[in-house]
């Protein structure tokens, strides 16, 4: 069965998960991963690390030898930090930040797992590069989703609560349409708006000298958001630029575009194997076929309401009928997209955030940056496919595996435990998630239906 055809119905009361013997010819032929049986269950959740302790672990993303004094920060950006409650930096930031902020300015390639602090990386590093004293432009920041461009926006003024700092978005219905001129500081915005806005000369670029893609194998990716991103790089000054490139995956056909987009950068790199945390625990489902997901997602719905939970979907309509059919049976959950206007955009994710609805559907658009630490499950109800990505060939079916790191990178963030679960339903499904496994090199374990009791209390436990 096609994955859009849509196969919703009226889901039965909860049902055990279909025993093996009983299931399709097809599934019959999947090779059975390995089980998650409880006691593997009670490792993922019962091993309380804190923060500290993996702070101290020299095989941390997290580690750091260093204190943020040390990183030769200005004393108002200190206070910022300390105040939204960081004590020590992140590996990437211990290893960016001096590199970022030393002097002539050095373009940076930079790369960390999802959750790991980048963010902060290339905020202090505008927020550093500064003066105060002028009211011109200096930094502009893009980034792949009005939500991220929001969410850095929070980061920057919280940093630098204690500077001076103007900032604007370049965010579409953000500004009035006559808006002439932009003298804010720093500006964030998604490239399209970044573009009209420098072309129309409300944004002066003549004193421009920091230039950051987050997400930046995204930003610069030629079957996505490439051409755009390269259009806003040609209307700044030449020469005077200091170019930062973060994201948590740069794949082989972006590393070569990335190194001559920012010439002679430092690079900080990760290899394959430590692409995704490991404090994320990453699970499959074993489902009969599409319909049969639906049937599992609702009686999954308890685990997915204990913390907070991101549903990835392939397509928009599958989205909403997910929400509409789960509304209607009473669950509390919203549905996010692309298709839906800028302001019921910005209240669906204000509400996901402060914790208003428990669940949240979605696809790729979300996939990256989205920082919630509440969220502790995602669950791939469809896996990220290359034919999603902008301008491949729609009938390219290989799994699109840096949007699966980081569509899992929603959860377990900054040391946080989290679970992921995918849905595969048939044997293209399970050869899909098959090669994921082999990209990352991370084990994907099997979940039985009746392990999810099990599951719940630990989870329950883990959070408490
Ligand atoms: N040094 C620190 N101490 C404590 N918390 C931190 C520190 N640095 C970052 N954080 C927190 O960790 C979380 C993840 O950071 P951030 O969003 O920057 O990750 P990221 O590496 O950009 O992830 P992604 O690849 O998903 O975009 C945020 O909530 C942030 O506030």
């Amino acid at each position: 069965m096609q994955k859009d055809a849509d196969g919703f119905y009226t889901p039965a009361p909860a049902k055990e998960e279909t025993p093996a013997e009983s299931k399709p010819e097809e599934d019959k032929e999947k090779p059975q991963g390995p089980s998650a049986n409880s006691e593997l269950i009670s490792s993922t959740f019962e091993v309380s690390v804190t923060l500290a302790d993996q702070q101290a672990d020299v095989n941390s993303p997290l580690y750091s030898a260093k204190t943020f004094e040390e990183l030769g920060l200005h004393p108002d950006l200190l206070k910022g930090i300390y105040e939204m409650g960081f004590s020590k930096p992140s590996k990437i930031q211990e290893r960016a930040l001096p590199l970022l902020l030393s002097n002539p300015p050095t373009n940076m390639i930079g790369q960390s797992q999802s959750g790991t602090g980048k963010t902060a990386a290339f905020v202090l590093t505008m927020l550093s590069r500064i003066d105060y004293t002028k009211n011109t432009t200096q930094a502009v920041c893009l980034a792949p989703s009005r939500e991220l461009a929001r969410q850095i926006m929070t980061v920057i003024n919280s940093m630098g609560k204690f500077t001076q700092v103007q900032t604007e978005y370049a965010i579409k219905d953000n500004l009035p349409r006559n808006a002439t001129r932009i003298t804010a500081h720093i500006i964030v915005g998604t490239p399209g708006t970044m573009t009209d806005l420098m072309r129309r000369k409300v944004i002066d670029v003549s004193g421009i000298k920091v230039f950051v893609l987050d997400e930046a194998d995204n930003m610069l990716d030629q079957d996505g958001l490439g051409d755009q991103t390269l259009r806003v790089k040609n209307l700044l000054p030449r020469n005077q630029v200091q170019i930062i490139l973060f994201s948590a995956t740069f794949p082989d056909h972006v590393r070569s575009f990335a190194s001559k987009f920012a010439p002679n950068a430092n690079k900080i790199e990760l290899q394959k194997e430590e692409l995704s945390v490991d404090s994320i625990r990453q699970f499959y489902m074993d489902c009969k076929d599409e319909e049969h997901k639906y049937e599992i997602l609702t009686t999954l719905y308890t685990l997915l309401t204990i913390g907070q939970s991101i549903i990835f979907c392939q397509h928009r309509h599958t989205a909403d009928r997910i929400s509409q059919k789960m509304t209607a049976q009473g669950h509390k959950v919203a549905s996010l997209h692309g298709a839906k206007d800028a302001a019921e955009r910005d209240k669906i994710i204000d509400n996901f955030r402060d914790g208003k609805e428990k669940v949240l559907i979605t696809t790729n658009v979300i996939a990256r940056g989205i920082d919630i630490l509440q969220v502790n499950m995602v669950v791939n109800y469809d896996l990220p496919l290359m034919s999603e990505r902008g301008g491949g060939p729609s009938e390219d079916s290989r799994p699109d595996v840096e949007t699966y790191i980081h569509r899992i990178g929603r959860t377990g963030r900054f040391g946080r435990k989290g679970i992921s679960i995918n849905f595969v339903h048939d044997r293209k499904t399970w050869q899909q998630m098959e090669q994921i496994e082999k990209a990352t090199g991370k084990q994907i374990m099997r979940i039985e239906t009746n392990d999810l009791d099990v599951m719940e209390e630990k989870m329950k436990k883990a959070l408490k």
